[in-house]
């Protein structure tokens, strides 16, 4: 279980974005976070990823506050991000992207969220919006990290595409039960497939 125990967090000393935020994350469940545009969402993936420091409070992994120290391995055992702007590495192929996180075959997993061969043996810079997208997606699915933290994951794709990253984002959670998806959106067909939907709105998530 991922937890946040009175997390406060400011950019700047004068207007925090996060106010004394109490929220659980279980197990096997997905989670759609809703809100308006710039009130902290992707502020909240990052403390949840350990990418930001909270300014006070805890973030606690199965009931164990996360030190500074454990940060790094935090980040890189538990953790995937599919992140608003991808963050592929542009001159590595699909493949080769997902070669960096995982051992296994990276094709089959590329195949899944609509990239064929072909496509998965072009450089990430040369794939248009949507693919790299569906590319992050595959990337976070392939790492089998406990919790999934997904920023938008359908926000560049067409109804259908969409409709398919969010069942994969739903299965992961749902078929490997010690898996947590959390996803931030503005999709009402993302946010229906949600097993809970929170609300950040002044700073807390009701
Ligand atoms: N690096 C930064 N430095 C200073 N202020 C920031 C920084 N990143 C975000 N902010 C501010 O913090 C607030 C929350 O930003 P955040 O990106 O978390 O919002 P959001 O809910 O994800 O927005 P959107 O839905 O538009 O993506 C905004 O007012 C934003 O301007």
């Amino acid at each position: 279980m991922l937890e946040l125990k009175n997390i406060n967090f400011s950019y700047n000393r004068n207007s925090f974005v996060l106010k004394n935020l109490n929220a659980a994350f279980l197990p096997g469940k997905v989670y759609a976070i809703l809100g308006a545009s710039g009130c902290g969402k992707t502020t909240l993936l990052s403390i949840l990823g350990g990418l930001d420091i909270p300014d006070e409070g805890s973030v606690l992994l199965n009931g164990r506050p996360i030190n500074e120290k454990e940060l790094p391995d935090y980040r890189r055992k538990e953790v995937a991000f599919i992140f608003q702007n991808f963050n592929l590495i542009d001159y590595l192929t699909a493949e080769e992207n997902l070669n960096l996180i995982s051992t296994l075959d990276a094709l089959p997993v590329l195949e899944k969220v609509g990239i064929d061969k072909k496509l998965a043996k072009q450089n990430a810079l040369k794939l248009s919006g949507g693919q790299q997208q569906r590319v992050a997606v595959a990337r976070a699915l392939i790492s089998d990290a406990s919790v999934l933290l997904a920023d938008e994951p359908t926000g560049n794709l067409d109804v259908a595409n969409a409709d398919a990253v969010t069942k994969l984002l739903v299965n992961y959670a749902h078929n490997l039960e010690d898996k947590c998806v959390i996803i931030v959106t503005h999709s009402a067909d993302v946010a229906n497939q949600a097993d809970v939907v929170l609300k950040l709105e002044g700073g807390i998530l009701k």
